[in-house]
């Protein structure tokens, strides 16, 4: 009898993400071990530059900003998710979204009010909510790749001042797991609530959406993170969920925004799944009223 070969199982890498959604044109310039190994060496510098600058290792964060500039910094990282987008190897997330809130935009039709939309970490804008005509789309990222983006740091982006600084839904996809501090996790959830709001007359009792896309690793194998701890988080910020799709490589969220919900509770970092091969993928929210 012959011995069958035996495929070792790994556990999931939080860079590996992206199923076949869209038919968006490929790019077929990196090949997908090219990609992931782009994304994960991103994700692990601005790890370890965290790590230097909270034990104040100036000398290891400079070194670490030219080791980042010279893998071809966020710019090379951006090319690898869009390559991740792509037919090939991935899909546009926004179609899910999409999908999930069809019977809302329908609502619209007939008025001439649109769903405003602010897009964080956007890197193109061709995506299907950009098609959609019923979806008014703010595009913004930390660095922009086209005219219709806006190069712009979500964690100072600034607060609402009237009702036209407002937005319907905002879509963090694949952004808060791009963040490297814990505790900025937490902030960049709490923030998103600033910007909600539920004033679209046409719509009886609309309420908010938040569209979050997390790679699946994040809460199927992280030793500090769960379905279950991002669900109470959620909640304590004033979210219902309303919609889940998981992949291999991903998770979909729709989230309903309720303000009278809120009740700002503490989530520290604290092992909820042991295991010498999970990641320490986590999100930190500290009451400290500072939304
Ligand atoms: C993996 S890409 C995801 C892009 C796209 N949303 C997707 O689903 O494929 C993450 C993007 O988020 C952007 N980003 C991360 N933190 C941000 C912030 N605080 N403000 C704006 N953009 C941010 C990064 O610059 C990067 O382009």
């Amino acid at each position: 009898m012959t011995a069958k070969k035996r495929r070792s199982k790994r556990p999931a890498l939080l860079s590996h993400s992206r199923p076949r959604i869209t038919k968006q044109a490929a790019i077929p310039s990196l090949s997908s071990k090219a990609t992931r190994n782009i994304i994960r060496s991103h994700h692990q510098l601005l790890k370890a530059q965290e790590a230097a600058l909270a034990r104040k290792d100036l000398s290891l964060v400079e070194k670490i900003d030219k080791e980042i500039a010279a893998n071809g910094g966020l710019e090379s990282y951006q090319l690898a998710s869009k390559t991740g987008q792509s037919l090939e190897r991935g899909g546009d997330s926004s179609v899910v979204f999409l999908d999930w809130i069809r019977p809302t935009l329908k609502q619209l039709e007939k008025s001439s009010q649109r769903l405003k939309l602010l897009e964080v970490g956007a890197l193109s804008t061709k995506n299907a909510c950009s098609r959609n005509p019923f979806i008014d789309i703010t595009r913004i990222d930390l660095n922009s790749q086209e005219p219709g983006i806006l190069q712009q740091d979500f964690m100072k982006r600034p607060f609402p001042k009237d009702k036209h600084d407002y937005f319907h839904a905002i879509s963090l996809s694949l952004v808060l797991n791009f963040v490297p501090n814990v505790v900025g996790r937490g902030e960049m959830l709490k923030r998103c609530s600033s910007f909600l709001t539920s004033d679209l007359p046409s719509i009886t009792n609309f309420t908010p959406y938040l569209f979050l896309v997390l790679p699946a690793a994040c809460v199927s194998n992280s030793r500090y993170f769960s379905r279950e701890r991002l669900l109470d988080i959620m909640s304590s910020l004033g979210y219902i969920q309303l919609q889940e799709k998981i992949t291999n490589k991903l998770i979909y969220q729709l989230w309903e925004y309720h303000a009278d919900l809120y009740r700002m509770v503490t989530f520290r970092k604290e092992e909820l799944n042991p295991g010498k091969t999970r990641n320490n993928f986590t999100v930190i929210l500290n009451d400290n009223n500072a939304n």
